[in-house]
């Protein structure tokens, strides 16, 4: 028996890339009886005696599941931020970083397109751009977004991770992974137009190593209008707010109203930012209007 990790699926077979090899496998008859349906980024036992005839044993535990793209087991997202066309959303930023907090993935921030601001927006978007750094996130800010060193600093992060690539259209997904796997085997218009296909469809996805990631070939989507979690959880998917939190008098502080709120004072003193207290703000408020509290 051996164990790898679910790179492709196409029609009944699953390509399960394991000990630098992949080997090409059915599912059993009782995952569909179990109404298991295994997923790429799934991690599985298996049986092959040589690539082509495996059988799949196993569908272990995910740690995660998207939707679109269909994939499992997702460790990074690299939120493609647009520095400018389309405008920054400090906002739009806070949204895609808390549903990734809520599911267990580390973002990685990316800011393309810094090659087209003025002066005056470049000192701005930097100083933003630390502040995201300060709450703990790593941060791609450059001039240059493909510059070399930036491009091995982000392959550096990345590697040994399962990754999908979010960000709006336009933000530049599909350039940034261009740069990343220049000589794929895929030629890059292929790459561009299985991203371009994944828009509006739940596609299949693949998972390309590209020095050692595995990157999900279709673009990550997450819904930036509803909020899942509850009002008590939403904190927690603020790292700073986390941090902060035990110095809080009342224990499951909200840090709106109460008093002796440790958040409250950092805000107060400039330690945290004041875009994302404001945004935490209006998803609490967006959370509490769309489900009122019956439970509780
Ligand atoms: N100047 C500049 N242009 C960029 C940069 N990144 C992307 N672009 C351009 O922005 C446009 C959109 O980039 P894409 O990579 O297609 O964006 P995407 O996120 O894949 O977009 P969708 O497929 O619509 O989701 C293209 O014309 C790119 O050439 C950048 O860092 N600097
Ligand atoms: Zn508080």
């Amino acid at each position: 028996m051996k164990t790898g990790i679910i790179q492709q699926s196409l029609s009944g077979f699953y390509d399960v890339l394991a000990d630098g090899k992949i080997y090409r496998t059915r599912g059993r008859g009782n995952f569909r009886a179990k109404k298991i349906k295994p997923v790429v980024g799934d991690r599985v036992e298996f049986s092959a005696t040589t690539t082509s005839d495996g059988y799949l044993l196993k569908v272990l535990d995910r740690r995660n599941q998207l939707v679109r793209p269909p994939i499992a087991n997702v460790d990074v997202a690299v939120v493609v931020t647009a520095a400018t066309q389309p405008a920054f959303s400090a906002n739009l930023l806070d949204r895609q970083l808390v549903g990734l907090e809520e599911q267990g993935i580390t973002p990685v921030i990316f800011f393309s397109k810094v090659d087209l601001l003025s002066m005056t927006a470049l000192a701005d978007l930097q100083t933003i751009a630390d502040g995201y750094r300060q709450v703990g996130y790593q941060v791609f800010f450059n001039r240059d977004p493909f510059a070399a060193d930036q491009l091995a600093a982000l392959k550096d992060s990345l590697r040994g991770q399962v990754v999908t690539m979010m960000g709006q259209t336009g933000a530049g997904k599909s350039t940034l992974l261009n740069h990343l796997a220049p000589d794929l085997n895929l030629a890059t218009g292929e790459i561009s137009q299985a991203l371009k296909r994944g828009r509006h469809t739940t596609r299949k996805v693949s998972l390309l190593d590209i020095d050692g990631a595995l990157i999900a070939d279709t673009p990550g989507f997450s819904s930036y209008e509803t909020f899942t979690m509850t009002v008590e959880e939403l904190p927690q998917l603020f790292p700073e707010m986390r941090r902060l939190a035990s110095g809080c008098k009342f224990r499951g502080c909200l840090h709106l109203k109460e008093p002796q709120c440790a958040v409250k004072n950092a805000l107060e003193h400039g330690i945290i930012m004041k875009s994302r207290y404001d945004d935490y703000v209006q998803f609490h408020d967006l959370i509490a209007s769309q489900k009122p509290n019956y439970k509780k």
